[in-house]
């Protein structure tokens, strides 16, 4: 029977010590479960194509040889299979490289609405074992539950932004937070005061593609994007294009950038809307990285 066959349908915890990924080999154990009443030990050899520490995406070569039942591995199962190398794994890798670096401070997320601060900091908040808060949804809180956009209506913009100003300061005391912060929050100089008591980090994307975003998913809880006249896309453009322009020297004030544009043509993609969210979370990590190897002076 081929390896491929004898891992079909098993769904493993992989224990693969993939710190090693920058050699070239490695030898290491899975232990894997399900689909068989016994343990199956299963003891493999990674093989990189290229030794590089930019493997995102790569496919691996994986020797695999089975202990099952303590029957030697040669008398049962070996052999070779391709497999995709998992983000997930990646992005807990490049995770667990920040840490020591990071040592618990909390990683603001800033960019303009519809940058994806919120997917891609959940997504980042799992991977560092962080909490996940959004300062929209504590100000909401605060508020006794009133939406944004009835906070807007109700009470204008200058007294969400006390609210949102004081929520960023109560989260600067805190430690292990992933944060995403509104829009606008950049524009205040007293937040920045705040967020770099941690890392910050603008996602930076284009205003066409905020726009496709929104337009998907509507504008009703982005009250700064309300508007009767003209289609969907092109209001949610145009008022995007204007809050980025007033927003645009704000932005860089973030210790990393994750330019998707720079993004895509490293990867040789057209559209950075082929950018998945979990992509992004390691370009993310990447540049967090940088930054603090820096701040580190190394
Ligand atoms: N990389 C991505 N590709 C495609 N759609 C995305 C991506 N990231 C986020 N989105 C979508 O864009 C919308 C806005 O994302 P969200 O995370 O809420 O942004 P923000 O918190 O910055 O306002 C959501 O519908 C989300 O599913
Ligand atoms: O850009 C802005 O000024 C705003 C962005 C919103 O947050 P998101 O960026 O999470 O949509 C929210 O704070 C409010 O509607 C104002």
């Amino acid at each position: 029977m081929e390896a491929t066959k004898a891992v079909q349908g098993v769904r493993f915890s992989a224990m693969l010590q993939f710190k090693r990924l920058g050699r070239t080999e490695s030898n290491d154990s899975l232990r894997m479960f399900g689909g068989f009443k016994e343990q199956l030990f299963v003891s493999s050899k990674l093989h990189l194509t290229t030794p590089s520490r930019r493997i995102r995406g790569r496919m691996v070569s994986l020797v695999v040889a089975c202990l099952h039942n303590n029957v030697p591995a040669p008398t049962l199962e070996s052999g070779s299979f391709q497999a995709p190398v998992d983000e997930k794994l990646i992005l807990k890798i490049k995770s667990q490289e920040i840490q020591p670096y990071l040592s618990g401070r909390c990683i603001y997320l800033v960019g303009m609405m519809g940058s994806g601060k919120t997917t891609v900091g959940r997504i980042l908040s799992h991977v560092l074992s962080y909490s996940f808060f959004d300062s929209d949804a504590l100000v909401e809180e605060q508020v006794d539950g009133t939406s944004v956009a009835d906070i807007f209506k109700k009470y204008g913009e200058s007294f969400f932004r006390n609210k949102e100003t004081e929520v960023l300061q109560k989260l600067s005391m805190m430690r292990r937070h992933v944060i995403s912060t509104g829009g606008g929050a950049v524009v205040r100089p007293i937040n920045w005061k705040y967020m770099h008591q941690g890392i910050s980090v603008w996602l930076d994307v284009p205003v066409e593609a905020l726009a496709r975003r929104i337009t998907a998913v509507g504008t009703d809880s982005r009250p700064l994007l309300h508007s009767k006249a003209g289609d969907a896309y092109t209001k949610t453009f145009m008022r995007l294009s204007a809050l980025f322009e007033e927003r645009s020297e704000a932005y860089p004030n973030a210790n990393a950038r994750v330019s998707l544009e720079n993004m895509a043509a490293k990867l040789g993609r057209s559209d950075v809307s082929d950018l998945s969210p979990t992509a992004i979370a390691m370009e993310a990590l990447e540049q967090i990285k940088d930054f603090l190897i820096g701040e580190d002076g190394y």
